[in-house]
């Protein structure tokens, strides 16, 4: 394998890319999700040609059609859910932003749901509207393979995201032989997967950095005691057109990898070894 030097990324930059798909979601998304090749080198596209885009999540077994359908959770707020609201639990400010990161990652979110009262607009309904801000899919490198950067300036708390795809059981996960897209979600105390390879949206393609600028929530907007947690993407800094989103993939998916992290900051945990790729 080459050296990668920080020439090669610089040079790269400079590229004009190719626009190898003008909107890969379909019109699934608010905005077109288009995909960026490089001439500078050989990219394998191959895999958009059977990617189903979705930005929803798949209920491939029927794991959500059984739940019990009583409602348990719903408010009484009118319009604008008030600070004491049983829902709210206040990790949005005004306009939808997160301030508090702690407290968004502390626990499970819960928005409010169909059967509150409050209106449309409440500030407690943020991620189960869907993904507001434009990003594009882009060649990285051969290495890291693609990657996904924002087409606009993004501010810090902003939801940018859910990871979308099907979900399935753990016996048909421990059955999908490329564990690269599984991510782990619960359906009230049940351990579920959401597998990306094949049907989500563009967050499946987001790559790991030891320094990201995303953060990954756990959030429901179910009225249900068993609710579907879903995996909210949220922008852990102020983002800048064209800069890569990345999100922390954790040690235990890096426990068993055999290749280094390209992410290249300096905080990087995972260059095994002696590799001089820095
Ligand atoms: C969830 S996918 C991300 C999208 C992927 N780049 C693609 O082209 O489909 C995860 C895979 O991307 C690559 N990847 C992501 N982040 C990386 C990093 N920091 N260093 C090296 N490879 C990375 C690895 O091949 C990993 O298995």
């Amino acid at each position: 394998m080459p050296i990668i030097g920080k020439e090669w990324f610089t040079d790269v930059a400079k590229q004009q890319p190719m626009v190898l798909y003008e909107d890969i979601s379909q019109g699934c998304e608010r905005f077109v999700v288009p995909v960026y090749s490089n001439p500078r080198f050989f990219m394998d596209s191959s895999l958009f040609e059977n990617f189903k885009y979705t930005s929803r999540i798949i209920d491939v077994a029927g794991q959500l059609a059984c739940r019990s359908a009583s409602p348990t959770f719903m408010c009484q707020c009118a319009g604008q859910c008030s600070t004491n609201c049983e829902c709210s639990s206040g990790v949005f400010g005004e306009g939808g932003t997160v301030e508090n990161m702690e407290l968004l990652m502390w626990d499970t979110v819960r928005e409010c749901n169909e059967y509150c009262n409050c209106a449309l607009w409440c500030g407690n309904r943020v991620a189960q509207k869907g993904a507001m801000y434009p990003v594009e899919i882009f060649a990285r490198d051969p290495w890291c393979g693609w990657g996904v950067r924002a087409s606009v300036d993004i501010a810090f708390g902003t939801f940018i995201g859910e990871y979308a795809g099907e979900l399935i059981d753990d016996e048909e996960a421990m059955d999908r032989h490329d564990s690269t897209f599984l991510f782990e979600t619960k359906v009230g105390s049940e351990t579920l997967t959401i597998d990306a390879k094949y049907s989500g949206n563009y967050t499946r393609f987001i790559n790991h950095s030891c320094a990201p600028n995303v953060k990954v929530a756990n959030i429901s907007w179910d009225y249900d005691k068993i609710q579907l947690i879903h995996m909210c993407f949220f922008t852990d800094k102020a983002i800048r057109k064209g800069e890569e989103l990345t999100i922390d993939y954790g040690e235990a998916w890096w426990a068993n990898k055999k290749f280094p992290c390209l992410c290249k900051s300096s905080e990087c945990r995972y260059q095994f070894g002696n590799d001089q790729r820095t």
